[in-house]
């Protein structure tokens, strides 16, 4: 099949040649006809090749008698042009070279080697024609010899680099190509699933039903994977294309009516058409239409350039939004989201210190009941914090064997100990820039303390078995059910440790204490659940909620959490009734404990809730003097 197109400037563009496989993957060597240029490892060879197969002057290309030549500098290992092994070959576009490991192409732009200036000339369609798509391996700026382009090649894949979503990357690649090729319009359309084309943007939106193409052509576009570039339409119209479908759809008559996608009646003189494929498959095509004056050689390749980066934005952009859609589907489905639910006193204060901490760099303690949610606490002071978009990992101290302790943290070497059948990197260096969490800090060993405090204290430290110290930069966020400081008075905890751990200390309070959060918490477990196991009209009876708010819950969150779980499975239509919560110990539970300094904590907590942390007047609540209630706050240690 043959195209013609008219030529309306002489072109200027240099040959070069673009490596396609070997150690210089991907870099392009502009040729010079005035000279010589050598190729091979020697400091002096105009294309200086790293490839050990090569010698220091491996071969020479130049510039003769209207063509290139490659000549073979007998070198040691020889030359092949095209698969053959050559000494001299008369190299024509898209030849290859091939040195070792290292194979070079030479891209002649189109009318490089000829002196023609006529202004019209017949161009074969394998001139216009882009290679076949071979996937994000294939080098999308291989064909633009243009610098200026290339500078606007980088600049567009930076700025799809930064694009978060589909329509994003094609607003910018948009903007981009009509700033740069002056096109009258430029689209995008898509398959709609039935093989035919459908306008997803086109720029300006009033030029949707202007721009056709012709069925056959996409056809041959979509099925070779080429672009075409075709210059005044009216001159192809029913040469090889004589399906004059329409592509937008936006005309559908039928017969010898049909108006032509290139037809006489366009208003068009140059369309630029491009394939747009997505992990190996057809998308759609890139489209770009010009009334006059014509595109030029350079804009037709910025245009494949821009379509193989489109491919490749749009890969990604795609394959981030069913990321972000499966970690919906997930959080959705797993309780555990990362919402810290709470508008309680307590919970508000709470939840203003995180974000004071996470923007410090100190380590956290967070204290806390078991299920109070300190794991909870600990992610959100890690979202605060600059290293959010780092990882932050958890590490229960308490489920490690106290032998393996050391060598999870800190990382072992293959054959350190008995069982260390390969090498391990320990959690401190997978958190290498990131957030360490370690939960139930105070089961660490004395050793483990011990190296824990060094990392601290800004020190390398050696994995087990290894002899070079390794140095990271952790954020160490702790946290602990246990009275960390009777374990020091025990000396199960190094003091110095306690401290470095405590620069900055959370308390989590237990969910008793927490007042109308329950009530939140209810129907925030309620919801998942509900939509978890597919029950979602699933309601709850007023009984079985007073019980559920008249818990004390020793369990805390957690607790909580698991007893509606379980209640959304075991109860029946139409609602969750009180015998479905299992708590049949529920009137005990208000008197889970008879030690009065216990209830004493509980009520100046209440109180204080009540007062939204007003002293005095919790005190008045309570029928106790100012001085007593501060006394005791004090020391039962209760957050205000
Ligand atoms: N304020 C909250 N909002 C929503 N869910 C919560 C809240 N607090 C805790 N949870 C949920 O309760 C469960 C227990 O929380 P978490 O594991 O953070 O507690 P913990 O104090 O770290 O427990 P442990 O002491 O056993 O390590 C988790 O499923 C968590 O998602």
């Amino acid at each position: 099949m043959r195209f013609e197109y008219s030529r309306c400037e002489k072109r200027l563009m240099t040959a070069y040649l673009t490596v396609r496989s070997g150690p210089e993957k991907g870099r392009q060597f502009p040729l010079d006809r005035e000279r010589p240029m050598h190729i091979g490892r020697g400091k002096s060879c105009e294309i200086m090749l790293t490839d050990p197969v090569s010698s220091r002057f491996h071969a020479v290309i130049y510039f003769e008698d209207g063509n290139w030549h490659l000549r073979d500098t007998s070198s040691r290992n020889g030359t092949l042009v095209n698969d053959q092994k050559t000494d001299h070959a008369r190299m024509l576009s898209l030849h290859t070279i091939t040195i070792g490991s290292t194979e070079l192409q030479l891209i002649e732009p189109a009318g490089e080697t000829s002196d023609d200036t006529s202004l019209t000339q017949t161009v074969s369609f394998e001139l216009v024609k882009t290679e076949h798509w071979a996937g994000e391996d294939q080098d999308p700026i291989a064909q633009v010899a243009s610098t200026g382009h290339l500078i606007d090649l980088y600049t567009l894949s930076l700025s799809l680099l930064r694009c978060e979503n589909p329509d994003e990357v094609i607003s910018t690649l948009i903007e981009l190509l009509r700033d740069r090729t002056q096109a009258d319009v430029v689209g995008i359309s898509f398959d709609a699933g039935d093989g035919r084309l459908k306008p997803r943007r086109v720029e300006p939106p009033d030029a949707a039903n202007l721009i056709t193409i012709e069925k056959a052509l996409v056809r041959r576009i979509v099925k070779e994977g080429e672009a075409v570039w075709i210059n005044d339409p009216a001159k192809t119209n029913g040469s090889a294309l004589s399906s004059a479908d329409q592509l937008s759809g936006t005309d559908k008559r039928s017969g010898a009516s049909k108006r032509s996608g290139i037809g006489k009646n366009d208003p068009w003189s140059d369309i630029i058409v491009a394939p747009i494929h997505c992990d190996d498959t057809n998308m759609g095509v890139l489209q770009l239409y010009r009334r006059d004056p014509n595109f030029s050689q350079s804009q037709f390749e910025l245009t494949i350039a821009a379509a193989r980066l489109l491919s490749i934005g749009l890969s990604r952009a795609f394959e981030r939004d069913s990321l972000k859609a499966d970690r919906r589907r997930i959080a959705d489905r797993n309780a555990d989201s990362d919402e810290l639910v709470g508008s309680s006193a307590v919970m508000q204060k709470l939840k203003e210190r995180i974000e004071r901490v996470g923007k410090a760099s100190g380590s956290v303690l967070i204290r806390g009941e078991s299920g109070v949610g300190k794991e909870l606490v600990a992610r959100a002071v890690h979202r605060a914090s600059l290293r959010s978009k780092r990882p932050m990992l958890t590490v229960n101290c308490a489920a490690i064997p106290h032998e393996l302790i050391e060598s999870q943290l800190f990382g072992h070497r293959k054959g350190s100990f008995t069982g260390a059948d390969n090498d391990h990197i320990g959690w401190f260096q997978q958190a290498h820039t990131g957030t360490l969490f370690l939960d139930e800090v105070g089961e660490l060993t004395l050793e483990g303390q011990a190296k824990l405090l060094r990392i601290l204290e800004g020190h390398p430290f050696l994995p087990v078995g290894a002899t070079e110290e390794v140095l990271v930069d952790v954020r160490v966020i702790a946290a602990t059910n246990r009275d960390l400081a009777e374990f020091v008075r025990e000396k199960r905890f190094r003091e110095d440790l306690f401290y470095r751990l405590s620069v900055f200390e959370l308390l989590v309070p237990p969910l008793r204490d927490r007042g109308d959060d329950i009530e939140l918490l209810v129907g925030h477990f309620l919801d998942h659940f509900r939509r978890q196991h597919g029950r979602p009209l699933l309601a709850i009876s007023d009984e079985a909620r007073i019980r559920l708010l008249e818990y004390a819950w020793p369990g805390n969150v957690r607790q909580l959490r698991n007893v509606i779980d379980s209640a959304v499975v075991m109860a029946d239509d139409p609602a969750i009734e009180a015998d479905d919560l299992g708590l049949r110990d529920a009137g005990l539970s208000r008197l889970d404990t008879l030690r009065l300094d216990e209830w004493e904590r509980r009520l100046i907590r209440k109180a204080l809730e009540r007062t939204g942390g007003n002293v005095p007047e919790a005190a008045g609540l309570l029928g106790i003097s100012r001085a007593t209630a501060y006394r005791k706050i004090t020391e039962y240690e209760i957050d205000r």
